[in-house]
Formats: structure tokens, sequence, C-alpha cells
């Protein structure tokens, strides 16, 4: 199997408390991988050590190694020789539990980041800002009210913005923190089906506390427990039907 990201001892401290003990694990290139846990069992720390966003906290310290594809490349990205952490957060796009829109415009909320982070503007970053709205379906949506407020838009269209506006910068791969954990049942299938589609041509991981999420879109599982993996299965291995969620339930 081929990996989008390789942990190998992967130790992770807040102000001298472990956090995530000594990780090994793989990452699948294809198929969602699903982060499953209880709260506080280190899946979102996990997530960040993909991106190297552990360090932006007051207290981090880290040790181990994490390396993660980019270009047909795999590539270590902690310690000396490492791309730096922009970088790698572009390679790594991430989208979190809640919206998390600049108070600005939506035009202005996906332009911005493709002028900073990629040197795209004007007609470019038009048609790119287009064909990625389009893409998480909201295009039609917005397309007359792009100088609206960004925050001004309902909490579903804020998250298929945030997605948008991270798949513009053509990452890599997705890192997806409970995406639908703020959304209602309709916007989270809207997501759900995006993610459907989106992966087929990215790596994602995604940490879910919906079990029929999980159900739903996981291709492989790890479940983790007071900062370890103690579980981790495929799709294959889960059984059929109403059983599903009961199985992932007794592993929590
Ligand atoms: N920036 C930080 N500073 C201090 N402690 C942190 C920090 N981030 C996480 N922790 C601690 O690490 C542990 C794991 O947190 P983490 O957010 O990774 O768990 P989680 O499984 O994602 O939880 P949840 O499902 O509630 O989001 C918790 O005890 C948390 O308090």
């Amino acid at each position: 199997m081929e990996f989008c990201a390789e942990i190998k001892n992967l130790t992770v401290r807040f102000n001298g408390e472990t956090v995530l003990y000594d990780i090994t694990a793989n990452f699948a290139k294809r198929g969602i991988t699903v982060l499953l846990g209880r709260s506080g069992s280190g899946k979102t720390t996990l997530l960040r050590a993909v991106n190297r966003l552990n360090e932006n906290f007051p207290g981090y310290e880290g040790e181990g190694s994490v390396r993660i594809a980019s270009a047909g490349a795999i590539r270590e990205i902690y310690g000396k020789g490492a791309p730096e952490a922009a970088r790698i957060r572009r390679g790594a796009g991430m989208v979190f539990q809640s919206p998390n829109p600049l108070p600005l415009s939506l035009k202005k909320n996906m332009l911005l980041p493709m002028e900073l982070v990629l040197g795209i503007k004007g007609a470019e970053a038009e048609a790119r800002m287009e064909k990625y709205l389009r893409g998480v379906g909201l295009w039609e949506e917005v397309k007359d009210r792009l100088n609206a407020g960004a925050l001004s838009f309902s909490g579903g269209q804020q998250q298929r913005m945030c997605l948008a506006r991270i798949l513009a910068l053509e990452p890599d791969m997705l890192l997806l923190d409970e995406p639908t954990a703020s959304l209602d049942k309709k916007s989270s299938e809207v997501i759900e089906e995006l993610l459907k589609k989106l992966e087929e041509r990215m790596p994602i991981i995604m940490v879910s506390h919906s079990l029929a999420q999980a159900k739903k879109l996981g291709a492989h599982f790890k479940v983790m427990s007071g900062g370890r993996i103690v579980k981790e299965f495929e799709r294959e291995e889960l059984p059929r039907g109403k059983d599903t969620e009961t199985f992932l339930e007794e592993l929590l």
C-alpha cells in the first residue's frame, strides 16, 4: 500500500505533559482514513502533527519522525533540512471543526490566500476561485454575493468555502478535524458527498465523532485512546449492516 504520511516514534508533549506516546503509523494514499476515539484521546494533536501545527501552541515539545508525500517524493517534515512550516501546511491543507473565514468578503477569503501563498492574482485567481467554489457546489449560491462578508453566509456555506479556499491552493492531502461538527444534518450530508468525490483525487485523514459518518466515509480506521493508537482496521473488517455502529462504539 502507498502512504501519504508515515509517522515513526512520535511523542508530543505540552508543558511537559505527554499527549501522544511513541506513535508509529502509516496513512494510506487512497481512501479516507478516519481517526476515532474519545474526547482527549489525542486525535487532533495527531492530525496537527502531520502539518506541524502543534508547534504553534505554547509549551509544545515533539520527538520522532513524520514523513509526508508531496510531488512524487516522501520527505521528513521535522528537524534539520525540513521544508518551512508554511510550505508543509500548503501541502497538507487543514479544515477545522468550525468554519474559520476571515472577517472579509467571501471573494477576499478566496483570493487572499492564493495571492499570499501562491502569488496568483487577477483573472487567474478569479478563475480559480470560480472553479473551486463550483467544486464544492457553492458557486451558484454565492456568485451574486461575492462581495458580501463571508461571515454572513450559513455555517454550511462557510464550511464549504473553507474547503474551497484550501482546495484552491491545490494541496497534496487534506486533514479534516471533525469538518461537520458544527453543521446541521443537511449541510453535513453535502460535505460528506463532497468528501466522497474528493477522496478519488487526494488522500484524506479525518477526525470524526460520528460513527455513522465514519461508516459512510471511512476506508481505513485508527482508534485512539490515551494518546496511543490502540486499534487499526480496514473497511472490509467492519461487520455489515446495523452491527457496524455497535462494533465501532465498543471500540471507543
Ligand atoms: N495546545 C495544547 N496545549 C496544551 N494541551 C493540549 C493542547 N492541545 C491538546 N492538548 C491536550 O492533549 C490532549 C489531547 O487533546 P486532543 O485535542 O488531541 O484530543 P482529541 O482526541 O482530538 O479530543 P476531542 O475529541 O475532544 O477534540 C488533551 O488532554 C488536551 O488537553
